[in-house]
């Protein structure tokens, strides 16, 4: 053990697991506080762009530094717009994966599909990597949608050019209007979800960005990297517990015998945050508004009940997963397509990234220390 507390190898090399507390690189895309709990994007409070901003609004943010003008979000709206439809091929290949994959398996596939479709694929220029982000983000709806209508053997529904990206998303998804209750929420979620430094799934598109690979790329690795219950799929997580706890009276009995048996407990804990996650209290107000909504106080009792009890028993606090599963639930998304949905959000920070990786660029490539067989000789056969 060093001074600092990180373990050392026989020799005395320090091994920062997992990187925690390593500073790898500067960013200027958001700051994520743990002093204070909070996080800005570009210098603003995301609590104040999720009450103040369409997701459009901050998606530009991200990517270009600065809210844009009327002007300027006219034109991102009219290609997001023109660009929401999946392309037939890809499409296609969509409806060609069997219904037990996981649709964050769909979603990583429809993105290298989109990639090997894209003509300015290799096209690494500003402007280029700038289209493909728009692009990206454009269709993704289209493609978490359709993977939800074909689970439920239902036919694909086309976007509509006269809806928001939040009224659409949900239009194509349900094939209904949705309610502006519900619209408001769904947007919430996404302006949350967008965008969040140095975690693991936005570190991996750096990483492969860093070899000077594809945009496309980067992002098929970090739909990979999100995919695990340790990080993004903790959304789904959350509700497969809430529906094995089952009500509220259950949940301290559960979450004994689940700490007994050294069971991690979904949506809880942060590796930076570790007061609290600063996207909690907007998200959880979202959810309170979609329980009176749709008058579900049962749910509500359950998410407080488990809440109070892992506060007690560990006093680890719930992450931005935890009132966005059950609000995503309530919403009328299919659990497993939660992270999906994350995806289609965090989509706009992960390329905000790759631009600023690519921009400023070094091979990202560590060091580990070597603790196998010493050399030896291969024996003679
Ligand atoms: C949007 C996002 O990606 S947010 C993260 C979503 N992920 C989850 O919700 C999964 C559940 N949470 C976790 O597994 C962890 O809190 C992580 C992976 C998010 C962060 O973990 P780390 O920073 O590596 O902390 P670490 O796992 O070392 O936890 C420290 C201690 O708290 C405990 N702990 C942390 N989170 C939890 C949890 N959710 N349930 C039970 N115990 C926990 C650990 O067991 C460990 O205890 P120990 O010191 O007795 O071994
Ligand atoms: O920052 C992290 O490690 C995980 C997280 O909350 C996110 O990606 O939104």
């Amino acid at each position: 053990m060093t001074s600092s507390g990180a373990p050392t190898t026989d020799d005395g090399v320090e091994i920062r697991k997992g990187l925690a507390g390593v500073v790898v690189d500067v960013t200027a895309v958001s700051k994520v506080n743990p002093e204070t709990n909070s996080l800005l994007y570009r210098g603003y409070p995301v609590q104040d762009l999720a009450a103040r901003r369409s997701f459009e609004e901050v998606a530009y943010l991200l990517w270009h530094g600065e809210l844009p003008t009327r002007g300027e979000l006219a034109d991102q709206t009219a290609v997001e717009r023109a660009h929401r439809a999946l392309p037939g091929n890809v499409r296609n290949a969509i409806l060609e994966l069997p219904t037990t994959c996981h649709p964050m398996d769909v979603c990583r596939t429809a993105v290298s599909q989109l990639g090997a479709h894209d003509r300015d694929a290799e096209d690494s220029s500003p402007e280029a990597e700038q289209a493909k982000a728009l692009r990206l983000w454009a269709v993704l709806p289209a493609v978490v949608a359709l993977d939800q209508r074909r689970r439920r053997g239902l036919q694909l529904v086309e976007p509509r050019d006269d809806l928001t990206y939040a009224e659409n998303f949900l239009w194509m998804a349900f094939g209904e209007e949705p309610e502006e209750a519900v619209v408001r929420a769904f947007e919430v979620s996404m302006v949350l979800y967008a965008e969040h430094s140095f975690n693991a799934s936005t570190f991996t598109a750096r990483v492969i960005t860093s070899t000077l690979s594809d945009l496309h790329s980067a992002v098929t690795g970090a739909i990979g990297a999100l995919k695990g219950p340790l990080h993004g799929g903790a959304n789904e997580a959350v509700m497969a517990t809430f529906a094995e706890i089952g009500t509220a009276d259950r949940a301290e009995a559960w979450l004994d015998d689940a700490l007994a048996s050294k069971r991690k407990i979904m949506g809880f804990g942060h590796r930076v945050y570790k007061h609290g996650d600063s996207r909690v209290p907007t998200m959880r107000a979202t959810l309170d508004d979609l329980v009176r909504h749709y008058d579900r106080q049962d749910l509500l009792d359950l998410y407080t009940a488990l809440e109070t009890a892992m506060t007690e028993r560990k006093d680890i606090l719930p992450n931005l997963d935890y009132p966005a599963g059950p609000a995503y639930h309530l919403m009328g998304f299919d659990t497993q397509i939660f992270t999906p949905l994350f995806v289609a959000s965090r989509v706009v920070g992960w390329t905000a990234h790759v631009m600023e990786q690519r921009a400023a660029n070094a091979l990202i490539r560590p060091l580990s220390e070597y603790v196998g067989q010493p050399q030896r000789e291969v024996p003679e056969v």
